[in-house]
């Protein structure tokens, strides 16, 4: 069964076996790698760990005993996702063959194959790896397999089917809308709505009739009753995002809708009940959160049951690889571009890059590399980093070309502008988007033009 979105990797020494395996494995599978040593691999697997591995067990000439191709095979199964690994043994060595099942090979095949057996083992691989998957649907969409990555999805997996709200903290753009998601997924009002709210976006005139809803004829512009966000999420989950940026006023009239478990849309006599299991997020810190000034505590205590902390992309560094290929193999896919290579040097830089947009900046540098990247395999410049090489850990500093007087280009300025308002906002997406009087969205894609 051909499956183009397969990843075959084929480690064998000889180049002669390993091209042929791939000509013959290309036709029915979408990437088909090979590598010649085993001294590629690490590298190799942090940019994705393959589906299925056809492993050679003797790398260095004269040898037969096995060991390297073991050792191998050991790599490969304390990934946290394994890949299927089937054996290639040149001297129909069955012990040596026995030793790799008993060590995690799935299958083996003997040198020279024959092709419809070596097809049929990788189709009976890709099946088992299928089969073995954990029933992650979930959180599929949450990529990562980093330590901190496999800790969130834990706990997702716990809390998502409890009715307990669940308050998500993280700065922008390390996923939190993803996180809501997979929660609703793994609740068991997974097949109801998940309905997200910008509360920060909401402005104060038009809150209550945007949450709770209006009757015909309640004020001038209510022509027909219409439902507010609470009742159109019924049965299902209603994301609060961006609650740190709510009017404290604001703040008490959800506090009470949620308190009672009901709403009273504006102009109605009476209230309605309320269903809907509440997430919120917010990019606030624990610090300013806790601020009565800044955020009601007995609103905070009814939002925060559970926590749930998404760490920023430069504390789970482990990821980056993986996230990068899988947003260059996306936009590859989406412009019809040919698949390129992320050369050894710019992953290394990626990888130390400070990310201070997190994954949602990474994500557009890898379509801007996509778009603009000319050369063979992809360099560090086709990504547009602000900063050449900013510290690891540390946010960078805003631009300050226009002071400095180098350069006084549109694109410098507006650069410079966004900055300075994210600077004075303390990183909070709505006030600077509001400053700068453009929406979010369009913010986000700015923030991204310019690798902010
Ligand atoms: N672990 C991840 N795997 C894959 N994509 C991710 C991951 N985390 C974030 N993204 C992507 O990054 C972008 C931002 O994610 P999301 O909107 O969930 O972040 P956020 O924390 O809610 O941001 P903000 O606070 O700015 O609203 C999205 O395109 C999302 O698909």
């Amino acid at each position: 069964m051909a499956d183009s979105a397969a990843h075959i990797l084929i480690l064998d020494d000889d180049s002669d076996v390993a091209c042929a395996a791939q000509l013959l494995l290309r036709r029915r599978y979408g990437r088909v790698a090979t590598l010649h040593e085993p001294a590629g691999l690490a590298a190799l697997l942090a940019a994705g760990v393959p589906d299925v591995v056809l492993l050679d067990l003797n790398f260095t000439p004269g040898r037969i005993d096995g060991a390297e191709g073991l050792a191998v095979l050991d790599l490969l199964r304390a990934q946290a996702r394994p890949p299927a690994v089937i054996a290639l043994t040149a001297y129909a060595d069955v012990p040596l063959a026995v030793e790799a099942l008993k060590r995690g090979a799935g299958d083996f095949i003997t040198k020279p194959w024959d092709n419809a057996r070596l097809v049929a083992a990788v189709d009976q691989a890709l099946a088992r790896r299928a089969a073995r998957q954990p029933a992650d649907g979930a959180t599929a969409a949450l990529m990562g397999e980093s330590a901190a990555m496999r800790e969130l999805k834990t706990m997702i997996a716990s809390v998502g089917p409890t009715e307990a709200n669940v308050m998500i903290l993280g700065e922008n753009g390390v996923g939190k809308e993803l996180v809501a998601r997979a929660l609703h997924l793994a609740s068991r009002r997974a097949a109801g709505t998940f309905l997200a709210v910008d509360m920060g976006a909401l402005p104060e005139s038009t809150f209550e009739s945007e949450l709770f809803g209006h009757r015909k004829g309640s004020f001038t512009d209510a022509r027909a009753d219409r439902a507010g966000r609470f009742q159109a999420a019924r049965g299902g989950s209603l994301f609060l995002d961006e609650i740190g940026n709510m009017p404290l006023a604001a703040q008490a009239k959800l506090l009470t809708a949620l308190e009672r478990r009901e709403v009273t849309p504006i102009g109605a006599d009476r209230p309605e009940a309320i269903d809907v299991r509440i997430v919120s997020a917010t990019n606030l810190d624990e610090v300013r959160l806790f601020d009565a000034a800044v955020f009601r505590p007995d609103l905070l205590f009814r939002l925060n049951t559970i926590v749930i902390r998404v760490p920023p992309l430069r504390e789970r560094r482990d990821d980056i690889a993986g996230l990068l290929r899988h947003y260059l193999d996306a936009y590859e896919r989406q412009y019809q571009r040919p698949a390129r290579a992320l050369g050894a040097a710019a992953l290394a830089r990626l990888q130390r890059h400070a990310w201070p947009g997190n994954v949602r900046a990474l994500r557009h540098a890898c379509e801007r590399a996509v778009i603009l990247g000319r050369d063979a395999d992809y360099g560090v410049d086709d990504f547009g980093l602000a900063g050449a090489a900013p510290a690891a850990g540390a946010a960078p500093a805003p631009a300050r070309a226009a002071e400095a007087g180098e350069d006084f280009s549109l694109g410098a300025l507006e650069r410079d502008a966004i900055a300075a308002a994210l600077a004075q906002a303390k990183g909070n997406i709505s006030h600077t988007a509001k400053m700068l009087g453009v929406s979010r969205a369009a913010l986000y894609r700015k923030l991204g033009k310019h690798g902010i």
